[in-house]
């Protein structure tokens, strides 16, 4: 017996009680060599079983009372690493938040609905252990087998790869499996039965054959119907007679079995590709844990460096990450990885069902896959032994979380590279002033790509002044320019690609007569009028209505929408280029698994003269025959209520222009807006990431706003308006009292959205320098937000926020 695991420390998944204190059971004695730090279990709890982290073991314990043993086990194998572990406790502390949540949002959703568990046995489960556990069942259900009291035997038999467990969720499609088979006897015997049978079962003697031939090695019982026309009756016959047994293996569920990707090559790097992959695996061969900014234009080849250190991970025999903001929106990403690495790569995608998510997971958890590609949580991957983090578009809000725990990905992933001793690679065109800042004073490495690798410069930008467009009486949202551009280069055969900013924006209908603006019952926001379903919608609480025919208000007739979604500028480009095909990709295109790809296919193969899209079309897509890109509005993004406003608008901007011009064609940039003159764009037009760069940071610094000043984003909610206001009053004070040295408090002040599901919002924001400074303060807010969670008064504290509304 192991004396140092008489009692487990864990964490226990209470939603009303959130604590950061572990809690100690003594654990059952049959399961002292099974249990291990990592694993889930069931604990009495007051009146109740709950969910609770196994995070240690000790040999004593400080409770001095009596001290409950653990009631069950959930998991055959630890779905927590001692890794992972140790950073839900520091992201908890430095985020203000609970561990349990940080634990929840490292693991597959899979594990967190209703499934069962069944054991399985695998071609090397011994004969013995098979009639021991197995008899006549092909599998045992995991409370069955704690019924039996054989649940610790087999957790050891999955541990010496004998059995495997299948998570199969209540109602959902199973984990496929199919029909094995495993010969149970030696050659010779089997030889002896051969000579021993009669010449009237040709196919008994086949089936003996195939057995001898596999020399104990299980198949496929598919195979031998292909291939020896041997089916299944025949097989279970061989069963009966105790030659064979037939068992069921699990059929990966590869969700890219039908992406067709080519094999890949390496391409031998340009210069400028050589001396940014060089310096970070240096920094692999050294084994530090450095951050380095790839600071490279579009069309700089970017990806090509990724996947060569990626490479190189492999050929140290580690293993590698890369994010990208969202993968369903960077299929291209995924292809290239998959031609080069194959069946090494796992690819968390958020448009998996649970089941294969929960798959690709387990490649990863089990070494079976060596690459994690996918979006923010995938910084979680369960990997041993990391080479290389790499965090493409490292500038995209997407990386911030932002429900609790509100963690940012870009710093999850230098905790690891930490643990790791690995580098951190942020790759961008237009980096966050965050990053470009910190590279600024040495924190991180920079590496520029200044050219692109078709050896052309950058697409030529023109700013078209839409007030003049109405001035002469056009309407329409193309300006003369645009419809000249797009007629020139559809002629030539080459492509367009259009891209309306939604950023902020919507369609909303409105009385002509007396000017109602119809809005969401229960949250403050315009409705949004969607041409498909001919109904109004919030975005919001998804609140949705049949299009009203008349006005609530004043009875008036005359409803109109203002605003220009996708659609109509759709109509639009039917009106103003007839015969031309046009795909749109939104989010109500691409919502169904599977149509985003198919979209790109059609732009890839030219069967689409147009892209219409929303701001999804400006990352990462490589098309050599798009050689126009035009922006229908810039200006919507640039009026966030968001102090990093111009930000997004530049990046946004310097993005879609560089999906022009990637081939061996010149291309063209036509950017229409209704303020012509601002920094953000004028410094877009001119290509000019160091010059905005500049300019915000003294922006920034003047308003105390990040990468100078740090915040802390407050948030109060309540159905009513007195209590959340008067709640947001008290944590003002006790800020106040706090009196920590060079911060700066706004608010509370209402949220720019007052009433978001039914619900009133109050915000203060919280300037900071040093985290340090104001832990205890928020330590204490984070305490007492508890108590206010049981009166129904939500308070969130986001750390560093990346929205503010
Ligand atoms: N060493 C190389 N030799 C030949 N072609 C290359 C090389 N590296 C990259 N390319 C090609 O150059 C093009 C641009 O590269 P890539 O898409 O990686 O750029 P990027 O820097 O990621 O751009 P963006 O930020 O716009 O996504 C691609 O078509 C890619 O196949
Ligand atoms: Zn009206
Ligand atoms: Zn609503």
């Amino acid at each position: 017996m192991d004396a140092s695991k008489k009692y487990a420390q864990v964490i226990v998944d209470v939603p009303s009680l959130q604590v950061n204190h572990h809690f100690d059971y003594a654990v059952p004695k049959e399961w002292q060599d099974i249990i291990t730090v990592g694993m889930r279990v069931q604990v009495p709890f007051g009146v109740r079983q709950v969910l609770a982290y196994v995070v240690g073991f000790s040999d004593q314990t400080d409770f001095a009372g009596e001290v409950k043993p653990l009631a069950k086990l959930m998991d055959e194998a630890p779905v927590l690493t001692p890794e992972l572990i140790a950073l839900g406790n520091d992201m908890s502390r430095r985020l203000f938040t609970f561990q349990v949540l940080c634990y929840q949002a490292m693991l597959p959703s899979l594990l967190k609905v209703d499934y069962a568990k069944y054991f399985l046995p695998t071609a090397s489960l011994t004969f013995e252990n098979r009639q021991n556990y197995f008899a006549d069942e092909h599998e045992i259900a995991w409370q069955e087998a704690e019924k039996q009291g054989s649940l610790s035997d087999l957790i050891a038999l999955q541990k010496d790869d004998q059995v495997w467990v299948d998570y199969r969720m209540a109602d959902r499609k199973q984990r496929k499996t199919e029909k094995w088979l495993q010969p149970l006897l030696d050659y010779d015997v089997l030889a002896q039965i051969s000579r021993d049978m009669t010449r009237h079962a040709p196919k008994q003697q086949d089936l003996l054959a195939v057995l001898m031939d596999l020399d104990g090695q299980a198949i496929a019982c598919s195979y031998l119907r292909q291939e020896f026309d041997l089916k299944m009756p025949t097989i279970r016959a061989g069963e009966k007679k105790g030659w064979l047994t037939v068992f069921e293996q699990e059929i990966d569920r590869n969700p890219y079995a039908d992406l067709e990707t080519e094999k890949s090559q390496a391409k031998s790097l340009y210069p400028q590709q050589e001396a940014a992959y060089q310096a970070v695996a240096q920094a692999m061969d050294a084994q530090q844990a450095q951050t380095l900014l790839l600071q490279g234009v579009t069309g700089s080849g970017k990806t090509e460096v990724y996947l060569q250190l990626i490479q190189h991970a492999l050929d140290q025999g580690k293993t590698a990450i890369l994010l990208v903001p969202e993968i369903a929106l960077t299929p291209q990403m995924v292809t290239q990885l998959k031609g080069r690495f194959a069946d090494q790569v796992a690819v968390l995608h958020s448009q998996l069902s649970r089941g294969e998510h929960f798959d690709e997971w387990t490649k990863l958890k089990k070494g079976q896959a060596k690459i994690a590609v996918g979006a923010r949580s995938s910084i979680f991957a369960p990997l041993d032994k990391l080479g290389v983090i790499i965090l493409d578009e490292e500038h995209e809000t997407t990386y911030k979380q932002n429900t609790n725990p509100r963690y940012h990905a870009r710093q999850v992933a230098k905790w690891r590279g930490a643990y790791h001793n690995c580098p951190v690679v942020l790759g961008s065109a237009t980096p966050s002033l965050e990053s470009r800042a910190r590279a600024q004073n040495g924190l991180y490495q920079r590496l520029l790509m200044p050219e692109r690798t078709n050896q052309q410069s950058l697409p030529q930008i023109d700013i078209v002044d839409m007030r003049e467009e109405f001035q002469h009486k056009n309407y329409y949202q193309f300006s003369r320019q645009l419809r000249d551009a797009i007629n020139a280069t559809l002629d030539r055969g080459e492509q367009v690609a259009l891209m309306l900013n939604r950023r902020g924006f919507a369609n909303y209908m409105q009385c002509q007569d007396c000017g109602h603006v119809f809005q969401c019952p229960n949250c403050d926001v315009s409705l949004t009028h969607h041409y498909d379903s001919q109904s109004l919608q919030c975005h919001y609480c998804s609140y949705s209505q049949s299009l009203p025919q008349s006005c609530p208000k004043c009875r008036g007739k005359h409803l109109r929408s203002f605003g220009s979604g996708t659609e109509k500028v759709e109509q639009e480009i039917y009106d103003l280029f007839p015969g031309r095909t046009l795909v749109r990709m939104d989010n109500d295109t691409t919502r169904r698994k599977g149509s985003h790809q198919k979209i790109l296919d059609q732009v890839a193969n030219q069967e689409a003269d147009i892209l219409l899209g929303t701001q999804m079309i400006a990352k990462g897509l490589d098309f050599p025959n798009i050689t126009l890109v035009g922006v229908i509005n810039a200006d919507t993004s640039l009026y966030l209520p968001d102090f990093r406003a111009s930000e997004r608008t530049f990046q946004l901007l310097t993005q879609v222009a560089g999906r022009a011009g990637r081939g061996d064609l010149t291309g063209q940039v036509i950017i229409q807006t209704f303020n012509p003159d601002h920094y953000a764009l004028q410094f877009a037009q001119n290509h000019d990431y160091e010059g905005f760069y500049r300019w915000e940071m003294t922006y920034r610094k003047v308003n105390h706003y990040s990468p100078y000043y740090y915040s802390v984003r407050i948030t109060v909610a309540n159905f009513d308006e007195k209590t959340a206001l008067r709640v947001a009053n008290e944590i003002r004070q006790q800020l106040d009292q706090a009196q920590v040295p060079g911060t700066r408090i706004i608010g509370p002040s209402q949220s720019a959205l007052t009433r978001l599901k039914n619900n009133y919002y109050f915000q203060i924001l919280y300037q900071y320098r040093d985290w340090q400074s104001i832990q205890p303060v928020f330590d204490q807010i984070k305490d007492r937000a508890q108590e206010w969670d049981r009166d129904h008064i939500h308070v969130g504290i986001d750390l560093d926020p990346m929205t503010f509304i």
